[in-house]
């Protein structure tokens, strides 16, 4: 069976074409910097050239249509209609407490999806345009909904909880969901197997460090904690979001700013982060470039870096002790800057890494903690379509 993968990311998309007999990777590729006249749209399909084009693409309906033209295209195509396409899996960010697992797409689905956009403002209108896009190009073709905040549906109450009134759990579901559940998941699967060792005996805190991140402290396998709460606003300093900050900032800068609930919800999503501080944007690269020479830019990594650091201790603290730390997603692959500018901060664990093995450019797991180090620190690329692909299997397989 031949089944279509769409991650919908709030500054990217990516895809992936399977063929699950054997789990195999047809055509893959991602489209970059969404809402910007420069993205980048990567297409890759097997065994044939890359093919890859830097063009205004302001929304993701078009990355979907351009992505389509190219899963066909005479030269770099592999299909030869997209109709082969049997079955079509696509990340969902929230779920809220309707969905604990995966799901077909019916309109009650949609409707639910679109139900919680209020909770997840940057992705789950994105996701729906994902599935409403392929539902007028394959109609007929099921779609399945994998949804982020499905592995956190194991934390435990005291994690799960906002100290406001009680009352405002019952009436509007106000409480944490957590997000990146499939890549938490994923990753931390993935560490098991790299070190030989059942989950079932790791405590893990996971760092997935993209555009969007949030930290997850796995005890055995189960989602415990983690930093996104109930958007994923909440946690970690990100490219455009604020993560956490004294709630008293907002009735604040409204009355001072004179701002509309509107405006202070874009404001702490899209403007606030890296771009907000530095001034340079959301991309890390950029960042990375500037701090040298820029205030700004480097006040914005340095922010970056500690909240990661604290949210790790903190973790710890969670779990009473930690086996194993993961670095994951878009920045926390790639920038050995900022692995080291963390790590070189966790001497309390007895972490100790090779920064020669840090630096090291990979797409395969990796241990870059030395032999000494008391915690295993590994850098696991995260695959969360493979995990989309396999649910998406298995509901198909299950409805028929
Ligand atoms: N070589 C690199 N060095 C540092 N950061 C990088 C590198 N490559 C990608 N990134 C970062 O990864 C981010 C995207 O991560 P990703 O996980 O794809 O995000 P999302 O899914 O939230 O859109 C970019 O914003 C960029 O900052
Ligand atoms: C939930 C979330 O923040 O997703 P992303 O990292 O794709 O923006
Ligand atoms: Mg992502």
């Amino acid at each position: 069976m031949k089944i279509f993968v769409l991650n919908c990311g709030s500054s990217s998309l990516k895809y992936q074409l399977y063929d699950m007999t054997d789990e195999i990777v047809i055509a893959s590729g991602k489209v970059e910097r969404i809402g910007m006249d420069d993205a980048i749209l990567t297409h890759e399909p097997t065994g044939k050239e890359e093919v890859k084009i830097v063009t205004e693409i302001l929304e993701h309906t078009t990355a979907i249509e351009k992505v389509f033209e190219y899963l066909v295209h005479p030269e770099s195509g592999v299909l030869s209609d997209i109709r082969e396409i049997q079955a079509v899996g696509h990340r969902v960010v929230h779920g809220g407490e309707v969905f604990s697992d995966s799901v077909m797409v019916n309109e009650q689905v949609k409707a639910a999806i679109k139900g919680v956009f209020d909770l997840a403002p940057l992705h789950n209108p994105a996701n729906l345009v994902g599935i409403e896009a392929v539902e007028s190009v394959l109609p007929g073709v099921p779609n399945v909904a994998v949804f982020d905040t499905a592995f956190h549906q194991t934390m435990p109450k005291k994690a799960f909880m906002y100290p406001i009134p009680k009352i405002l759990y019952k009436k509007h579901k106000i409480r944490r969901y957590g997000f990146h559940g499939t890549s938490h998941k994923y990753v931390s699967a993935k560490a098991a197997e790299f070190l030989g060792k059942p989950i079932e005996e790791l405590k893990i805190v996971s760092c997935h460090i993209g555009n969007g991140a949030s930290i997850t402290a796995i005890d055995r396998g189960k989602s415990v904690d983690t930093s996104m709460g109930m958007t994923p606003l909440e946690g970690l300093m990100m490219g455009t979001r604020s993560g956490d900050l004294d709630p008293a900032i907002i009735p604040f800068v409204m009355g001072k700013e004179d701002l509309t609930l509107n405006e202070v919800n874009s404001m702490l999503n899209k403007h606030s982060g890296l771009t907000g501080i530095s001034g340079y944007g959301s991309d890390m690269r950029d960042i990375e470039e500037k701090m040298v020479t820029d205030e700004g830019a480097k006040l914005a990594f340095d922010m970056y870096e500690y909240r990661i650091r604290k949210y790790i201790g903190a973790y710890v603290a969670a779990m009473d002790g930690v086996d194993v730390i993961i670095f994951t997603a878009g920045v926390g692959e790639n920038s050995d800057i900022l692995r080291k500018a963390i790590t070189e901060n966790l001497t309390y664990l007895g972490i100790e890494i090779d920064q020669e093995i840090n630096r090291v450019r990979s797409k395969k797991v990796r241990r870059i903690s030395t032999s000494n180090s008391k915690v295993e620190v590994l850098v696991v690329p995260t695959n969360e379509e493979l995990m989309i692909a396999r649910d998406t299997l298995r509901i198909v397989k299950s409805n028929k």
